[in-house]
């Protein structure tokens, strides 16, 4: 084992019942300052996964080691709070808070700063559930954040953000584990893993779950394979910066030709 690694699981398999299995013998690391992303076409089992890695799950077969606090960001909420949204994120200080105790000011001063840290303190006194699925992403960002956690699970962060969020959320996730945390996301955009992650788990099939560097991982030929839909990756010039794109071929003609743009191909 690794003497940096935060969450290790060994041999792990996991099927719901009787039922098949979802993913059978994986053993993987995650290591401080590492960024993993864990890709794979819908219901192939990485929400499975990082609930797993998460301790909301127990795996069927398996054992996962926790060397640091796990947060964790789920999709969403089933039945989102009522609660102002700054108490919402202080729910993320519980583990410092003792037995009938109310949250004290270093927690509110964590819980605050979480938010700025999203760019989103201007909506502390707003009611959770008045808000957007994109506002609630956010906030429940922020809450793993407080929990001042060594190493974060997140399942699809950025589903349903804008642009200008996804990029706030993925500058974010690198720059904490630049600072030595730990990170695993699942996400439907291969060009997010491309930007952020260090390496790349994707879920072919339940006994095909390829682990390597996000950037030998994520090929025109591997995307193709694993969606089963023409996609060509590459990266393009956007204001002289270099920024991968991925492209699928949805089997329709683009009716505008506006194809001005010179594609740099990375898998030449
Ligand atoms: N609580 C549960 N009980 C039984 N089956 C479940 C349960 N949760 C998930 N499953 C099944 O496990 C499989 C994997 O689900 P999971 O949510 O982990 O997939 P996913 O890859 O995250 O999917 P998506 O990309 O659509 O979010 C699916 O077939 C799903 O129906």
């Amino acid at each position: 084992m690794n003497e940096r690694a935060l969450l290790v699981a060994e041999g792990i398999s996991h099927r719901y019942g009787r039922g098949k299995w979802i993913f059978q013998d994986l053993s993987l690391e995650l290591r401080a300052g590492e960024i993993l992303a864990v890709l794979g076409p819908n219901a192939r089992g990485k929400t499975t996964l990082v609930k797993c890695a998460a301790g909301l799950q127990r795996p069927s077969v398996g054992v996962i080691t926790r060397r640091a606090h796990v947060g964790y960001v789920p999709q969403s909420l089933a039945a989102p709070s009522s609660l102002p949204v700054l108490d919402m994120v202080l729910t993320g200080r519980t583990r410092f808070i003792r037995p009938y105790r109310s949250p004290g000011r270093r927690d509110r001063i964590a819980a605050f700063e979480a938010l700025q840290r999203i760019g989103i303190e201007a909506i502390a006194e707003q009611e959770f559930r008045a808000l957007s699925g994109g506002q609630r992403q956010l906030v429940l960002i922020a809450r793993a954040l407080a929990t001042e956690c060594g190493a974060l699970v997140l399942d699809e962060p950025a589903s349903a953000l804008d642009l200008r969020n996804q990029a706030v959320v993925l500058r974010v996730l690198r720059a904490l584990a630049d600072n030595g945390m730990a990170i695993a996301m699942t996400t439907h955009h291969p060009e997010h893993a491309l930007r952020i992650a260090d390496s790349t788990l994707l879920f072919a099939g339940s006994r095909d779950i390829r682990h390597g560097p996000t950037d030998e991982l994520l090929t025109d030929e591997s995307l193709t394979e694993l969606y089963d839909l023409p996609v060509a990756t590459g990266t393009i010039l956007v204001r002289g910066r270099a920024q991968p794109v991925v492209a699928p071929d949805f089997g329709m003609k683009y009716g505008r030709s506006r194809c001005t743009t010179h594609l740099e191909r990375s898998n030449p």
